[in-house]
């Protein structure tokens, strides 16, 4: 299928900061791609890189079959992270500004439908909320119906119900063929729009796939948490694996054991094992992996070997430093 989006070992250094080490990434034409990962991971530089808003230090980019910085801009919509159009215009007339800017552009009043914006079309952008500000910057994205479209944290201060209807949106762009490359803080919105997740952790794609199958290769096992004060060795005789608190992750709340491998009509043997081994308990939850274990197992391992390798650097420079004081 024909490649809309391919990046080859990009690379990009502010000074000592290693924002991007060789990304490379292919999205086809239709397709949804989400880049996740922690602050800083590095997910807005390569949105940059990709629409040529910065130049890349090394590796190469090519979208929509020419270099970024050279393909027409009426096939292509982008929503940076941080967007601040003129405060007193309405959203109205912010969409029919920005429709202005392109010689094939949709009826703003559509586009203010889209984004549920029709109500608040008269008020002036400073004064609209912070929600209604993001979805009438999503708006201004699309207004020039673009083939492919960056969306850089396009939710985000959106509420529940209006988060929704941005979904809707882009699931419709991409049924009628649009390819879009959004990042994004939330999971779930990764997990219900992406075709493929792209996990960038410290500059690197660290792991590629469908949310299926990286669920599947990094998720780890469907877990039973057991909220206790009781000692994890209380439950050494229990014939599942079990995770000590302090192994566990992210979401597991303190003072917790989770119980691995564990399927949900086997959760009545751990009740009779708590209720046997007299182990006082507030709540049982029992849950499988998703997107956001791979999130926690891949962004936290990267994590971990950033420390170690900054704690051995500075070991290093402890003991070369004594060697020359000695
Ligand atoms: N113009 C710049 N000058 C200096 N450093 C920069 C610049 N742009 C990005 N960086 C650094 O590059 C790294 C990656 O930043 P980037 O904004 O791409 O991360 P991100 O994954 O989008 O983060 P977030 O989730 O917080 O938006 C960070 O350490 C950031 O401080």
């Amino acid at each position: 299928m024909e490649a809309v989006v391919e990046a080859t070992d990009l690379e990009k250094t502010y000074g000592e900061t290693v924002a991007l080490s060789r990304a490379s990434l292919s999205v086809a034409r239709g397709e949804v791609f989400a880049l996740i990962g922690p602050n800083g991971a590095g997910k807005t530089t390569l949105v940059r890189a990709l629409t040529g808003t910065t130049e890349p230090d090394g590796g190469s980019a090519r979208i929509l079959g020419a270099s970024p910085a050279a393909v027409d801009r009426d096939r292509l919509g982008v929503l940076p992270q941080e967007f601040s159009p003129p405060g007193r215009l309405s959203a109205r007339e912010l969409l029919a500004y920005y429709a202005g800017l392109y010689d094939d552009a949709r009826d703003p009043e559509d586009v203010l439908a889209d984004v549920g914006l029709v109500d608040a079309g008269d008020t002036w952008y400073e004064d609209l909320s912070g929600g209604q500000q993001r979805r009438a910057c999503v708006g201004s994205a699309l207004v020039n119906d673009p083939d492919l479209l960056f969306l850089d944290e396009p939710t985000t201060g959106i509420d529940p119900a209006g988060r929704r209807t941005v979904w809707r949106l882009i699931e419709d762009l991409a049924d009628a063929g649009t390819t879009v490359v959004l990042t994004t803080h939330d999971m779930a919105e990764a997990e219900r729009l992406a075709d493929r997740v792209g996990l960038l952790a410290d500059g690197s794609l660290v792991a590629q796939g469908t949310p299926t199958d990286l669920v599947q290769d990094h998720g780890g096992s469907s877990r039973l948490t057991v909220e206790t004060e009781a000692d994890p060795d209380a439950f050494a005789d229990l014939a599942y694996p079990v995770d000590r608190p302090e192994r566990t992750r992210g979401r597991t709340p303190d003072g917790a054991v989770v119980v691995r491998d564990i399927d949900p009509a086997a959760i009545g043997t751990v009740v009779d094992y708590l209720e046997t081994h007299d182990i006082a308990y507030t709540e049982l939850s029992w849950a499988e992996p998703d997107l956001e274990d791979v999130y926690l197992a891949l962004a936290d391992a990267t994590e971990r070997e950033r420390t170690d390798r900054l704690e051995s650097e500075s070991g290093d420079a402890d003991l070369a430093q004594a060697g020359e004081t000695a």
